[in-house]
């Protein structure tokens, strides 16, 4: 090496000690990671498969939930089946929940786990049909019919919601020293397949573990103010008004109420965050302030 690889070399070795006080922060800490389906769209899927097997040879413990609305969209388009949301949420009928299933546990599960697998972890794609994981039931929601103003049962098909959530399945695949790769599908008590919403099922497993941190992966910084401003800090109440008034809207949502959930079951804190940027669960995990938007109580 020459005088300037060796300065080069020294920086590279500085920038290694400064993630020294995050990696004991989080030794040994369940890490909950929701990837959504438009997160895993771009480019860098393979850095999030490494990303993730860094995790685990630091000694965190990543569970991986992913998504795939966008993926099992185009599945439909090829089989020519029409599909729609209610309240962000696919309405699910029986031809449907079989596609769902075969993109979500089939295609998707397994692209995730091999991309970790790819990068020299060793993943385990499941369903949360697999070792009674999920134990779903069909989601109970209610809407103000805009006549009558009367709250109606929403009806939306095979789409489910978790029960109950059978933790042994992911301690059996952890303390081997593998990651559980998570496809958002639920059985009910009779053995119908249920589609739950990927981020529902990502704050259902971060309470059920009392995970440290739930990171949420998406297209978007975090929670944006009305003038697009990111916001780095929210704690609940915060959050309830920025949904009266309507600053949080659309499929944030479901994913702030997640977030919520997850904290008031005792995940330490939760957050919104861009996985379109390059490294994003490092950035945030092993910097001082993160790159997205933290949920607390
Ligand atoms: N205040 C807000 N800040 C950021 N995004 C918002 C906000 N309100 C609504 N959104 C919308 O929520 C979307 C993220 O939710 P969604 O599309 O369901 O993500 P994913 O597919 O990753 O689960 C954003 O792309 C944006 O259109
Ligand atoms: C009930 C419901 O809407 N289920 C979702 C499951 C996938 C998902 O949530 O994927 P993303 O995280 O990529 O949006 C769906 O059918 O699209």
């Amino acid at each position: 090496m020459n005088r300037q690889d060796i300065k080069d070399a020294a920086r590279e070795a500085h920038i290694v000690t400064k993630v020294l006080p995050y990696l004991r922060r989080y030794a040994g800490a369940t890490i909950v990671v929701k990837y959504g389906g438009h997160a895993m769209d771009g480019s860098l899927a393979n850095e999030f498969g490494r990303d993730i097997a860094l995790l685990k040879q630091v000694g965190i413990n990543p569970v991986v939930v992913h998504g795939g609305g966008p993926q099992i969209n185009a599945m439909l388009k090829r089989l020519s089946i029409q599909s729609s949301f209610v309240q962000g949420l696919r309405v699910t009928d029986a031809a449907m929940v079989e596609v769902v299933e075969m993109v979500l546990a089939g295609t998707v599960n397994k692209q995730v786990a091999g991309l970790i697998n790819a990068a020299g972890a060793l993943a385990v794609g499941i369903s949360g049909k697999d070792g009674g994981l999920i134990r779903a039931r069909k989601l109970r929601r209610t809407y103000k019919d805009p006549d009558s103003m009367i709250e109606q049962a929403l009806d939306l098909g095979y789409v489910g919601e978790p029960m109950f959530i059978d933790t042994r399945v992911i301690h059996a695949l952890t303390g081997a020293g593998l990651i559980p790769v998570i496809a958002p599908v639920g059985a009910g008590e009779d053995g119908q397949t249920y589609n739950i919403n990927a981020d529902t099922v990502a704050g259902a497993i971060a309470g059920a573990l009392n995970a440290q941190r739930l990171l949420m992966l998406t297209d978007v910084p975090g929670v944006l103010e009305k003038s697009k401003q990111l916001l780095s800090d929210l704690s609940l109440s915060q959050i309830r008004g920025l949904i009266a008034d309507g600053t949080i809207s659309g499929g944030m949502i479901p994913k702030v109420e997640t977030c919520m959930e997850a904290v008031t079951q005792g995940v330490k804190g939760a957050t919104i965050l861009d996985g379109t940027v390059p490294h994003a669960l490092l950035l945030e995990l092993f910097t001082e302030h993160g790159i997205g938007t933290m949920i607390h109580k």
